[in-house]
């Protein structure tokens, strides 16, 4: 299938947008208005500049408040749209959106907006342009897309035909079967976006939150069977209205919109996600000292050094952590999969855009594939032939079992991207998203999982300027409070001392042990078990939670983040503040 993508969906100049769309591998664009209209260059130029790019011009938009008017307004709206066909024709661009009227002045007429339609497209036939109508899902009188196909259907044209768009479809709840019964060739245009599921009035949910495909809750790739069983040809072209976008890089975005076009294709082929991971096989972290201690008291030990880097493993149970000697503060650098498939894994990664990491190896050592994470974080695709490079050493005996999850902040931006990448390129499938209070601004949180083995939370803080974005690494064990015994014994100074408010709070919720106060353990409870967990101090970008999962408890403890956010914050004041 063809690929498109408005100019509205990326930041940047006209210019600097064709080229990232252009580099990105997309075929076409539709040009948005304004993009044009604050563009220094003649039309013709623009024309040129695609056609140099490989790009088609497949639709000029959007063509706003035409049908529906009273009478004597019908003439200067025609007067409008010669100026558009002039223009589009300089443009090289035959296909112009019409969006349903939004005017308060607009006339609940079906036979009057039809009438118009047909009007309008004889006169875009004197130009060679046709007239791509579509039902804003805010639009006055037209808002569902069978209702402005119905007034294609009574206008009866052939230079008229219907625009849908997977936004203004799904925000109503409306169901997009109805598509099938749309004949394909009627369909002159596609446009794709996601959004997240939000309460909120659907023209702001509509210019504000739209995201690509994959990056939200909608069925969009269910959406898109439903046309191409209707027998639509044309391309699939994402039209996203987001501010994060809008800030953000055009090049990674635009990136990002043809990665996500491809998982569109790869499930509407049914293709299975071919090596979802299956575990932790590691967590790598630029070590210093302070995070050895750190790590001593939880009761790891070095089992094994690798024959040539400055990488240390550390195992205790299931649990294995790399420590890398960088020279750098102590970090989460890198994260290891079980993968039943690690080639495949990284050819998979690749053939989503994702950029693949150079294996930087001595000879006799075992190669291992790895890919770039959104934040920069490596991730590995491994089967077990990479403990060989550290030795014969075993785990040391302790009560810590595994990896339960890892955390990681993402950059301002790029949330949506990272969801997208979790989910397309490593299987995991999204849980949980919630925006929790942070003393200084919000923390934005998804939890992703694969269901069984690999479970990741992204955080995104909105906060102020020179905070250090945290990762950190939830160490799963069967005997959270005799670990806490141990620690707030030995090493009560490693600990985040948690306030009694909270116990106040929740001994009033829930009938708990009298000692969760006093080691400052953090507690919670879903439907399905409960949950015991703690948190070690900061050391330089990371920290560790201890967690314990009791009967089949689901979630992460968010409920208790703004306590420890709070604690945090105590003991690392915002820089200027
Ligand atoms: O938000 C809008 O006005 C707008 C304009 C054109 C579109 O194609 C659309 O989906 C929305
Ligand atoms: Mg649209």
């Amino acid at each position: 299938m063809r690929k498109s993508i408005a100019t509205v969906s990326v930041s940047g100049t006209l210019t600097e947008k064709l080229a990232a769309i252009a580099a990105a591998g997309f075929d076409g664009v539709e040009i948005f208005e304004n993009d044009l209209l604050v563009c220094p260059l003649p039309p013709e130029d623009i024309r040129a500049m695609a056609a140099d790019l490989g790009l088609t011009i497949d639709l000029y938009q959007p063509f706003r408040d035409f049908e529906a008017l009273p009478p004597p307004m019908l003439a200067a709206g025609l007067e409008r749209a010669e100026h558009k066909f002039r223009l589009m024709e300089r443009l090289g661009a035959d296909l112009l959106l019409v969006c349903s009227n939004v005017s308060p002045l607009a006339v609940g007429d079906d036979a009057l907006a039809a009438a118009h339609l047909r009007l309008l497209a004889e006169r875009a036939a004197e130009h060679g342009v046709r007239i791509a109508y579509e039902a804003l899902a805010w639009g006055r009188h037209v808002n569902e897309y069978l209702h402005a196909w119905r007034l294609v259907q009574m206008a009866d044209h052939p230079n008229l035909g219907t625009c849908l768009d997977s936004f203004h479809i799904l925000s109503r709840g409306s169901d997009p079967i109805g598509i099938e019964a749309i004949p394909g060739e009627k369909i002159f245009f596609l446009q794709l976006s996601d959004a997240p599921l939000l309460a909120m009035d659907v023209l702001q949910w509509s210019r504000h939150h739209r995201c690509f495909p994959g990056q939200g809750n909608f069925d969009v790739a269910g959406l898109v069977r439903h046309a191409l069983n209707a027998g639509y040809a044309g391309p699939l072209s994402l039209e996203i209205f987001n501010d994060h976008f809008r800030q953000a890089g055009t090049g990674r975005i635009a990136t990002d919109g043809m990665r996500s076009l491809v998982a569109v294709e790869r499930e509407l082929a049914g293709a299975a996600h071919p090596c979802v991971p299956t575990g932790f096989a590691f967590t790598e972290l630029a070590a210093t000292g302070e995070l050895r201690e750190v790590l001593g008291a939880l009761g790891f030990a070095r089992t094994g050094s690798h024959p040539s880097k400055p990488v240390e493993l550390w195992w205790q149970g299931g649990a294995r952590l790399l420590l890398n000697d960088t020279g750098g503060d102590a970090a989460l650098i890198a994260i290891g999969l079980d993968s039943p498939d690690p080639g495949g894994a990284v050819k998979h990664a690749e053939s989503l855009l994702s950029p693949v990491l150079p294996r930087e190896r001595a000879p006799e050592e075992v190669p291992l594939d790895a890919v770039a994470a959104p934040d920069g974080t490596e991730i590995f695709f491994c089967d077990t032939a990479w403990l060989g490079d550290f030795g014969p050493g075993a785990p040391v005996p302790g009560q810590i079992t595994g990896v339960d999850h890892v955390a990681l902040t993402q950059p301002p931006h790029y949330f949506d991207e990272a969801a997208l990448f979790y989910r397309s390129v490593l299987g995991l499938r999204p849980q949980e998203s919630l925006e929790l209070p942070d003393p200084y601004g919000l923390l934005r949180s998804k939890a992703m999982s694969t269901g069984s083995g690999v479970r990741m939370v992204l955080n995104i803080a909105q906060v102020g300027a020179g905070q250090t974005p945290w990762q950190h690494v939830a160490l799963a064990c069967t005997d959270l409070l005799a670990i806490a015994r141990e620690l707030r014994a030995a090493h009560p100074e490693l600990l985040l001392p948690i306030p009694g408010n909270y116990y106040d709070d929740l001994e009033a919720r829930h009938e708990v042990s009298p000692e969760l106060r006093e080691l400052g353990v953090l507690y919670d409870r879903d439907e399905h078990g409960e949950f015991l967990h703690l948190y070690t101090v900061t050391v330089g970008r990371v920290f560790f939670e201890l967690v314990q999962r009791v009967g089949g408890y689901q979630g992460y403890g968010a409920g208790n983040a703004p306590i420890r956010l709070a604690v945090q914050h105590a003991g690392q004041p915002m820089m200027g503040g």
